[in-house]
């Protein structure tokens, strides 16, 4: 039976086929370059890190395919400032348009507004998205290890590291984190929500810590609600977070960033 992000990645196959028609390689790599400087998504990371504190990649997300429209007064210029101003190391901006009711300009305008680095959150399946990402802005793309095969991967970081953008591989279990750390990136991303099943369990970073060597950088993504969802992470060392519905649900997103990590 096809899973939901089986239907994803095919409606994204579907949206590179329909990119490239529109822009050929030599016209979106052009973009690519034309675009404004990109911004430092690991070192600002590593920044918050080395001065002892929470490394949050704040993201902007309308909707998602397991919670429906998360918040409906959506102004990503407005969210972006709020997270810069409590404190958010970077952003992440879903630009997917079917599942997460994202946009490219969603993240072209919340960049705009800050100063802060920008992970475009979308389901990458070719190189052609990595150009399209450094044109719209982004200063960082997501591999999704359960969506790709490992000389795919390899192919679109060494596109990224052209480009200057960091890559931040997703993992989800054992056999995904070893694709991952065959990546040069440090940024390891354990994503505590199943993509096919929708399940969150915070276990599923901790299960993964000790086979993570210590110049990677973990982040945990998914399902950090409460304080002590925070205060569970920070005992096992780990120190960067990838956090959404439990800003977006709130009035001044800003606020709950404080609030959860202050
Ligand atoms: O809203 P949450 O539970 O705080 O999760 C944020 C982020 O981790 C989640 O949106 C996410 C992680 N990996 C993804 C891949 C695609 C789309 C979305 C995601």
């Amino acid at each position: 039976m096809s899973d939901i992000l089986d239907k994803i990645l095919a409606v994204k196959r579907d949206e590179v086929v329909a990119g490239k028609r529109h822009q050929s390689q030599a016209q979106i790599e052009q973009a690519a370059r034309e675009a404004a400087p990109v911004r430092d998504f690991t070192g600002a990371l590593r920044a918050r890190i080395a001065a002892g504190q929470s490394a949050v990649i704040a993201e902007i997300k309308k909707a998602s395919p397991s919670k429906g429209v998360i918040r409906a007064d959506f102004r990503p210029d407005e969210i972006a400032r709020a997270y810069e101003a409590g404190g958010a190391a970077c952003l992440s901006v879903l630009t997917d348009e079917d599942f997460f009711l994202g946009h490219a300009d969603y993240l072209r305008a919340a960049r705009a507004a800050c100063k802060l680095p920008v992970l475009r959150k979308d389901f990458m399946v070719d190189p052609w998205q990595v150009f399209e990402a450094r044109a719209m802005g982004a200063d960082a793309i997501l591999l999704i290890v359960a969506a790709l095969s490992l000389s795919q991967m390899q192919e679109m970081e060494a596109v990224a590291e052209s480009l200057g953008l960091a890559v931040l591989v997703e993992s989800h279990n054992a056999g995904e984190l070893d694709l991952a750390l065959q990546l040069r990136t440090p940024l390891i991303g354990i994503n505590n929500r199943n993509l096919r099943t929708f399940e969150v369990s915070l276990d599923t970073t901790l299960d993964q810590l000790e086979r993570i060597p210590a110049d990677r950088l973990v982040i945990t993504e998914s399902g950090i609600l409460a304080p002590a969802d925070v205060q569970r992470m920070r005992a096992h060392a780990v120190h960067a977070f990838l956090v959404g519905e439990a800003f977006m649900r709130a009035d001044d997103p800003g606020a709950a960033l404080r609030g959860l990590f202050g």
